[in-house]
């Protein structure tokens, strides 16, 4: 495979309905063990294989920014907030590969979850031949593929060796041991509506939108 040319770019897209702790803090564990000096979050406007989130494309992204604001790990990307279409994460993977050509080494950071159900994804095949995956744990989810086909899949793509990510371009895929955080923005949601405590699992600045928005009532 080609040599890299430029860093390890990583993109961590998501729904974000409403960002939370349990999107940032694995994301911060895996940025340190990787050597990831960046991670551009790049929520999407129209999820593929879920319902249309709650909250507006316009509070979800303001909900990043407010998040992200004082971590300078973290960018935004909102090119998939501006598209009427499913955000398939190949199509976006193609665009990035166009701007930035062959040979960069870019990563799609996913949780356990989202590892589970790639197989299901638009091209999932080419996806990987345009960016490695970096995935972080998620509690509460197996940790091996739903059939043995995919499992082969899967195993034949692992690596354990960070330096190849900084080297090749896409391809590996790489399950970092992140700490683990049982939060969901679909519990969130639930206790807001429930009026009861978020506190420890939404960072306040997103908190005081979401109350001065009156989100998720
Ligand atoms: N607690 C968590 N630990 C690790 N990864 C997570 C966690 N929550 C979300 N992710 C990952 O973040 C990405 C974006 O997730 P998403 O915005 O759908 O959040 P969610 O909390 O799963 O939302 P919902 O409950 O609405 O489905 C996905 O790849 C998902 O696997
Ligand atoms: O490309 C696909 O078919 C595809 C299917 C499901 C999810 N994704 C992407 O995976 C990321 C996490 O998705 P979600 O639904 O957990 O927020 C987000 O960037 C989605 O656009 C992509």
């Amino acid at each position: 495979m080609a040599n890299a040319a430029g860093k390890l770019q990583a993109y961590y897209g998501g729904t974000f309905d409403p960002i939370h702790y349990g999107h940032l803090r694995p994301v911060e564990a895996l940025a340190q063990t990787v050597g990831l000096e960046r991670v551009v979050i790049m929520p999407n406007n129209v999820p593929p294989h879920r319902p249309q989130p709650q909250a507006s494309s316009e509070q979800r992204r303001a909900m990043v920014e407010l998040a992200i604001a004082d971590n300078s790990l973290f960018a935004l990307d909102s090119r998939e907030l501006q598209r009427e279409t499913p955000s398939y994460t190949a199509e976006t993977f193609r665009q990035l590969r166009e701007e930035q050509g062959e040979t960069r080494p870019l990563a799609f950071i996913i949780g356990q979850d989202s590892l589970l159900s790639l197989p299901y994804w638009y091209r999932y095949e080419q996806l990987l031949e345009r960016c490695h995956l970096l995935v972080c744990r998620r509690p509460g989810y197996p940790v091996r593929m739903q059939n043995e086909e995919q499992q082969r899949w899967l195993e034949a793509r692992l690596t354990r060796d960070i330096a190849l990510l900084h080297q090749r371009p896409a391809g590996q895929i790489f399950l970092a041991d992140t700490p683990l955080f049982d939060i969901s923005a679909t519990d969130i949601r639930h206790r807001l509506a429930a009026n009861r405590p978020c506190d420890e699992i939404v960072p306040p600045r997103v908190l005081a939108y979401i109350r001065e928005h009156h989100l998720y009532r």
